[in-house]
């Protein structure tokens, strides 16, 4: 169910709400109102001309608020929360909102919904669940329904597994294991030895692309070392960090043999320049595992594509972070698995493989936990990579605690706590913060010294909701440049490369193994000048001429900032009022800190921030039935 906080809407509609030609009927109305956007508007009239009769007026809204659902994250409407979706709009009159129940009639009885006289065409698809009557354009009805009947049915059997085996094969790639507790890793391995799917959940650092690795080793002793694997992520860089770190753990440990490359998903699955994939139904994978890591990105039309094109018996690990924020397209599919609660699952039962050799009368799963696990989901808590005081922020701000996040957190520059609020008029520490950072950069850089430019590079990073505006990333930037230039002279900003110049990437470039969003760094190297980016433990040079797609960066979008992280991180908070301001992006941005994150905004855009959801209306987390005919 989607929280009463959240917000309509997962992009900001307050700017441009495009209208159209002035009109009197509903559409032009909410479109006046900025609910809707003029391609809302258009897409629902065609989509209504389809069915070639006339199609009732609130019918007509309700299409547009399925496409407008689409276009802001969703893949549905919720009928019985629309007049919630006025919070997008800008207009303070009240807007005539359809009755949810007079509305659900009309759909129920529409050709747009049931089909009509002239054809089968049915583009609207409307079902039942817990969250009450949800409205879809029928495309991603279709696509959730998939989804939700592949795993139904990969949960229906379990792996056959010996018990004995997979007990030696924990024991080889795991060791003693973390002995401070229960390991969760271990139990992680065992889940996926023993299921078709697993969802391997954990917020940064908790270890999931270690234990990923291992979950390979474990595996590969059961199938004898002939094992196919195929890694993949949403996005070039993903895919790029996990092959490394798979790699790393590879020449670290002998238990792995195999050595797979990690590619994007999409060309996991052969996708065509018109759009359609190689693989599918009728050309599945050839793989024994495949692992996705960060899941969280993955939207739902590429997850039904995927689970479309997997063999029955490949194990699917699905991996990621469900409070990161999510894809720009429609779907928020692995949070909605973390927290799916479906009647067909309510019955499932730990594989007994698992349950043999996991110790749960020792383990620290709590009840949901503990149905979660037998529905192949095990989330990781214990952070690796910062301290605890980060994560119990973190954790605070996941929790919408906002009360508990300003308790925790220090006030002012000198509070001695890693995570502090800094009042917007007080940014001499983000200019120290960013000066020191920049004279770290330009020393290791004109000594040549690629190793000690890469790590002070991903000492500090300034993030920013906005890419515009006064709170944005080219304010910021400007602002950084012009004390980095007061400070320490030279070249910032110039437009000429510098040793010591920050670069973002910003386009993939397979061909020089370079991603967007890939930090690099402009160093003096033997006479001329080098892009270096770190790889794991190796250093990657370029000619900063061989970089097609590369900009200065002194601060940028914490959307771009996902899967990066920095010693000290700034957040530049956006007024309150500021829709982008979520509890999601608020901790995406501090869980990028290794070391110290400073915030800095009032105490309202704190609370703001935490107490706002991105709203991603969906039907996968509960049971669907879907309505054919008028009730
Ligand atoms: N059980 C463990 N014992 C020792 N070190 C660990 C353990 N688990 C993880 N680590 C270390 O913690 C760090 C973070 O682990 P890892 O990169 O796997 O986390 P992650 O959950 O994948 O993080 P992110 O989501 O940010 O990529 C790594 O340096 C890893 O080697």
């Amino acid at each position: 169910m989607t929280d009463p906080s959240a917000t309509a809407g997962a992009l900001s509609d307050r700017c441009a709400p495009q209208r159209v030609a002035s009109g009197s009927d509903l559409l032009t109305t909410f479109n006046a109102a900025g609910v809707l956007n003029a391609a809302d508007v258009h897409v629902a009239r065609r989509v209504a001309a389809l069915c070639g009769g006339p199609v009732d007026e609130q019918v007509l809204l309700a299409a547009a608020l399925a496409v407008r659902a689409v276009r802001t994250g969703s893949t549905c409407v919720e009928l019985d929360r629309i007049a919630d979706l006025a919070a997008a709009g800008d207009d303070q009159t009240p807007l005539p909102w359809p009755a949810p129940d007079a509305l659900r009639a009309a759909l129920a009885a529409s050709p747009l919904v049931i089909g009509g006289g002239t054809g089968p065409l049915r583009p609207l698809a409307l079902a039942e669940s817990a969250d009450g009557p949800l409205l879809y354009l029928r495309k991603f009805f279709r696509q959730e329904q998939s989804i939700r009947q592949i795993l139904d049915a990969r949960a229906a059997s379990r792996p056959a597994v010996d018990a004995a085996a997979l007990t030696a094969a924990l024991d080889a790639a795991f060791g003693a294991g973390d002995t401070s507790g229960y390991d969760r890793q271990r139990a992680a391995a065992a889940l996926a030895a023993t299921s078709w799917t697993t969802v391997l959940a954990g917020g940064p650092g908790t270890g999931k692309t270690y234990t990923v690795a291992r979950i390979l080793a474990v595996m590969e002793t059961l199938f004898g070392g002939d094992l196919r694997i195929g890694l993949c992520a949403p996005t070039g860089r993903a895919a790029a960090q996990l092959q490394t770190a798979i790699g790393e753990y590879r020449r670290e440990h002998q238990t792995l043999r195999s050595d797979p490359a990690a590619v994007t998903v999409h060309r996991l699955l052969g996708s065509r320049p018109d759009g359609t994939f190689v693989r599918g139904a009728g050309n599945r994978l050839p793989f024994d595992v495949v692992v996705v890591d960060e899941t969280s990105m993955l939207p739902v039309t590429m997850m039904c594509r995927l689970l479309e094109s997997l063999r029955a018996d490949t194990r699917l690990i699905l991996v990621g972070d469900p409070h990161q924020l999510v894809s720009v397209e429609a779907g928020a599919v692995l949070a909605d698995l973390v927290d799916r609660d479906v009647t067909a699952g309510a019955g499932a039962v730990l594989p007994d493989a698992f349950t043999a050799v996991c110790d749960l009368a020792a383990a620290d799963f709590d009840s949901a936990e503990t149905s979660a696990l037998a529905r192949g989901v095990i989330t990781l808590r214990r952070g690796h990579r910062y301290g605890d005081r980060i994560g119990e922020v973190a954790e605070a701000v996941n929790a919408g605690d906002a009360d508990r996040v300003i308790e925790l957190i220090g006030h002012g520059a000198r509070s001695e706590h890693p995570v502090r609020l800094i009042d917007p008029d007080d940014a001499d520490v983000v200019r120290t913060e960013a000066v020191g950072w920049a004279r770290s950069l330009r020393e290791a850089a004109r000594s040549g010294d690629a190793r000690g430019a890469v790590v002070a590079l991903r000492g500090h990073r300034v993030l920013c909701a906005h890419r515009d505006g006064p709170y944005g990333v080219a304010g910021w930037s400007r602002r950084v440049i012009g004390w980095i230039s007061d400070d320490l002279g030279g070249a910032a900003g110039t437009g000429r490369w510098y040793p010591g110049e920050p670069l973002l990437v910003t386009a993939n470039d397979r061909t020089q193994d370079v991603y967007n969003g890939d930090s690099g760094v402009v160093i003096d190297d033997a006479g001329g000048l080098a892009a270096v980016f770190e790889r794991g433990h190796e250093i990657k040079r370029l000619h900063p001429s061989q970089l097609a797609d590369a900009i200065p960066v002194y601060a940028m979008t914490i959307h771009r900032s996902q899967g990066s992280q920095f010693g000290t991180v700034t957040v530049i908070l956006p007024p309150p009022d500021a829709e982008l301001l979520t509890r999601e992006l608020l901790y995406t941005a501090i869980t990028r800190a290794e070391r110290e994150v400073n915030i800095v905004g009032t105490p309202e855009s704190l609370r703001a921030a935490v107490g706002r959801r991105v709203a991603r209306a969906s039907g996968l987390r509960t049971d669907l039935v879907e309505v054919v005919s008028p009730a």
